[in-house]
């Protein structure tokens, strides 16, 4: 009953005497929304709670008072657009906390945007255009399911905040007086998003940043200045270990020059500091380079942990667990060097592991070419796969290349088989990926796709009879969501496991899937299916969550059913 006095409270400021003008639209206290179908209004299927009110183009002309609206907490859309609305928003806008649709464009609001907007974080569109609102727009850039955002032709003022715009679907706030630079580096929304705010800078604009110029050049050369500064740190720190040395040596000359001969020349050779590549500075520094290079399977005749010290090396990754390094050897054959420092684990085990995982080949998961392991850091080698990863197809520059529903499937099916087939292999000595990502999703050079970086983390999901292989089923949950969904992940995947599943909730499915999908036909029924599947692997119990060879049943049924529907409708 609140709910229903505060509703009337709310028509009646916003169409001050529509209640005794249209006695026809329904909005009194001795009524119900929902079973006496209120004018504009819409509810739940149990007629338990209004999800939408409609009221557009209806010559309204009073205020909104969204204290009195939001009562209707479970409220999901608001249209009020086309009316001569005033007045101001109120902070109580984020007591409508589920609300998804929000349009109130072509009124006559003014005053500033609360920066409680921004707490309602189910938001997907949002239409403030053509008003006349003030002061800075409000930052947006947390609210990860939001697709359009519009608020062109009012009068924002202030430096234009950071947005998502990858996951962006629509975009403006033409025609403001807004300032500073457009951070779009997606190039997905051109001048006419921002034009008409001359204060405004950036290269979709024929007004182009004065610092951004800098800033460009300096980005050519960054990748340069910053291994030039990495090698000067390294230098620095040779230095330091070799003065460290030297001292030690003076001391213990007998000891340490016998151990050297042992050491395949590599440390004698730091001592002369010709130490070109970076992976040998703690050997250098403790002064303990101990147990060479195990040659697994070489692309690289003869390869030697010496071929590798001293080609140049490339940082190009420096993941929460180490860092990536691309390296051309002798032999001319580009590997990654994977550098793992302080990873607790033994020596012994360590080597057990990376046997293990050899003699347990699958053909796409990337295998190990060779590894070396001293107590302070571990190197893994792999090929380079020069073709990068699904996160950079799903959400790099595609250079006009098409990422259709059928790739996605093999991907999904690719990998699905490999983990399942590496699950069972390694369930005795449980050795999972554990760290399971997009980026870890290689492409060949046949555009096929392959797991790289198989076992390279212990993982520890705290009870010793919690399953250690469902941390995989989640990862792989959440590349299916990117694939389903096109959109990147943060947190883990945490972020858009949530959003999907609200959206789900809301029967709303059909929203979450990317629109490259939707535009190219691909079949509803397997997107929702391979949907499911990926829910079931994300669910937040590990116990709850299907084994991987269950989801490899599973996508692989729906590939089979998407090759005979292609074949059916070929013929
Ligand atoms: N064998 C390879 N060939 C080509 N690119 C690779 C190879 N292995 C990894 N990469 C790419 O290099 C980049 C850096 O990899 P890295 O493993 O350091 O980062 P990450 O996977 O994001 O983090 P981490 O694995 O440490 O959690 C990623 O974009 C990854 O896709």
């Amino acid at each position: 009953d609140d709910v229903i006095e505060a509703l009337v409270g709310f028509m009646e400021k916003l169409g001050p005497g529509s209640m005794q003008n249209t006695p026809n639209w329904g909005w009194n206290t001795s009524s119900d929304p929902c079973l006496s179908h209120w004018h504009g209004v819409a509810c739940d299927t149990s007629n338990q709670t209004v999800k939408n009110i409609v009221l557009e183009h209806l010559n309204l002309s009073g205020t909104v008072d969204f204290e009195s609206v939001c009562k209707e907490t479970s409220l999901l859309l608001l249209s009020l657009k086309d009316n001569n609305l005033t007045g101001s928003f109120s902070q109580d806008i984020s007591n409508c906390k589920r609300l998804k649709l929000l349009y109130l464009n072509r009124n006559r609001f003014s005053g500033n945007v609360p920066d409680s907007l921004t707490d309602l974080t189910d938001l997907v569109r949002i239409d403030m255009s053509n008003n006349e609102l003030s002061g800075n727009l409000p930052d947006m850039s947390r609210n990860t399911g939001l697709l359009s955002f519009l608020a062109q032709n009012n009068r924002f003022t202030g430096q234009l905040p950071n947005f998502n715009y990858r996951l962006l679907e629509y975009f403006d706030v033409s025609n403001n007086d807004l300032t500073g630079r457009i951070t779009d580096d997606t190039g997905r929304f051109g001048a006419k998003s921002f034009a008409g705010n001359p204060q405004l800078c950036g290269k979709v604009l024929s007004n182009a940043c004065q610092p951004e110029k800098k800033r460009k050049k300096k980005d050519l050369h960054d990748l340069f200045i910053y291994s030039g500064f990495a090698i000067l740190g390294l230098i620095v720190l040779v230095l330091i270990a070799l003065l460290f040395l030297k001292k030690k040596e003076n001391l213990e000359d007998t000891k340490i020059g016998s151990k050297n001969t042992k050491d395949d020349g590599i440390s004698s050779e730091s001592k002369t500091g010709q130490i070109r590549s970076e992976f040998s500075i703690t050997s250098a520094e403790k002064g303990e380079v101990s147990g060479s290079l195990v040659v697994l399977s070489s692309p690289v005749d003869g390869l030697r942990f010496e071929d590798l010290l001293r080609a140049p090396a490339e940082l190009i990754g420096r993941g929460k667990h180490g860092s990536l390094y691309k390296v051309i050897p002798n032999g001319g054959i580009e590997v990654v060097v994977k550098r793992i420092k302080d990873w607790e684990i033994s020596k012994v085990e360590f080597k057990k592991r990376m046997q293990r995982i050899d003699e347990v080949k699958h053909h796409k998961v990337l295998p190990v070419v060779a590894y070396y392991c001293s107590k302070q850091e571990k190197l893994i080698v792999y090929e380079f796969q020069s073709n990068g990863s699904l996160l950079k197809l799903l959400h790099g520059s595609q250079n006009g290349q098409i990422f259709d529903w059928g790739s996605r499937l093999n991907i999904a099916c690719n990998t699905a088989e490999a983990l399942a087939f590496m699950h069972t292999e390694l369930k005795d000595d449980q050795i999972p990926h554990g760290n399971l990502k997009s980026s870890n999703i290689l492409l060949t050079k046949d555009m096929d796709s392959c797991v790289s970086e198989y076992g390279l983390m212990v993982v520890d999901n705290g009870s010793s009879n919690s399953n250690a292989f469902s941390v995989d089923v989640h990862g792989f949950g959440v590349v299916l969501l990117e694939l389903l969904t096109g959109k990147p992940v943060q947190s883990n995947g945490l972020d858009l496991a949530k959003w999907v599943n609200s959206m789900v909730k809301e029967e709303w499915t059909g929203e979450v899937f990317d629109k490259a999908l939707v535009v190219e036909g691909a079949s509803e029924e397997r997107m929702v299916g391979l949907l499911q599947i990926a829910l079931k692997c994300v669910n937040d119990s590990p116990d709850l969550r299907p084994d991987m060879n269950q989801v490899a049943a599973v996508i692989v049924s729906l590939k089979e059913e998407e090759e005979r529907s292609m074949a059916s409708s070929d013929s």
